[in-house]
């Protein structure tokens, strides 16, 4: 479970996330979508403890990131792709984290099979494409078997087999009772995937309800989403006329 309460942070003259409340409960993939510049990054930040909020809080299981004793082991996270050590093997790179996490060896082959780079597992994370910096990504956050899962773009740079197994993993995590919570841009793909969903625009909470409830009554959850956020949007390119 993941509670933000009045949740906000500033960037100079900018409000990034402007008194943000909301839940993240157990059992089901909860999309987090907004436009670009909405918030939902330094919202992600907020949650792990990578930034420190002006005002609210956030807690996950009822604590803070920072009073985690085994964060890995309470909360996989991947924020950005390629968060690595270029020189590295993605197996040493999952070793050094398993390590620092009293995470047991041999979990690092389960993960890198669980997202099929065993065959790539000795190569140099560095020349990794962006799809498979992705999949170490993915690895590297349920390396500690976490009950929550925090993933900021996960299907970005997949190609079709990866966002169907993107799609697959995160409803079976949620199956077995964790918490998933996944930002993406691609409206159709968390119609299929996600059950929840939190939007946010501007900072602020748009909504906060199923998939089923924000598509009903718009004639699909992409037309139900540019509704909610049409007012928010603020880096958008002139049409162009043919
Ligand atoms: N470290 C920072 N310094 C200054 N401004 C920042 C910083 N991080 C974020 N911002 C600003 O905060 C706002 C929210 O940014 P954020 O990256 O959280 O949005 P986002 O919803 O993740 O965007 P996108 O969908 O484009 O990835 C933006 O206006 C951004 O420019």
């Amino acid at each position: 479970m993941i509670e933000a309460e009045n949740l906000t942070r500033r960037y100079g003259r900018t409000v990034a996330v402007d008194a943000l409340s909301f839940d993240v409960r157990p059992g089901g993939v909860t999309g987090f979508l907004g436009p670009n510049g909405s918030g939902k990054s330094t919202t992600m930040r907020l949650i792990l403890g990578l930034d420190q909020p002006d005002g609210g809080r956030v807690r996950i299981g009822g604590r803070r990131y920072r009073e985690l004793r085994w964060p890995l082991r309470e909360v996989g996270a991947m924020l950005e792709a390629k968060a690595f050590h270029p020189g590295r093997s993605a197996r040493s790179h999952l070793a050094a984290l398993a390590a620092g996490n009293a995470i047991p060896r041999t979990r690092v082959d389960e993960v890198l099979d669980l997202v099929g780079l065993t065959s790539a597992a000795g190569r140099r994370a560095g020349k990794f494409s962006l799809g498979m910096g992705q999949r170490l990504g993915v690895a590297a956050a349920l390396l500690g078997d976490p009950a929550v899962l925090l993933l900021d773009e996960p299907v970005n740079g997949l190609d079709p087999e990866g966002v169907r197994w993107i799609r697959n993993l995160l409803t079976s995590l949620a199956a077995e009772g964790r918490t998933v919570f996944v930002s993406s841009h691609l409206i159709s793909e968390m119609a299929v995937t996600a059950e929840r969903l939190v939007v946010i625009g501007r900072g602020r909470l748009l909504a906060n309800t199923t998939v089923a409830e924000l598509s009903a009554g718009a004639a699909s959850l992409e037309a139900a989403f540019f509704r909610l956020t049409g007012d928010s949007v603020e880096y958008a390119a002139k049409e162009t006329t043919s």
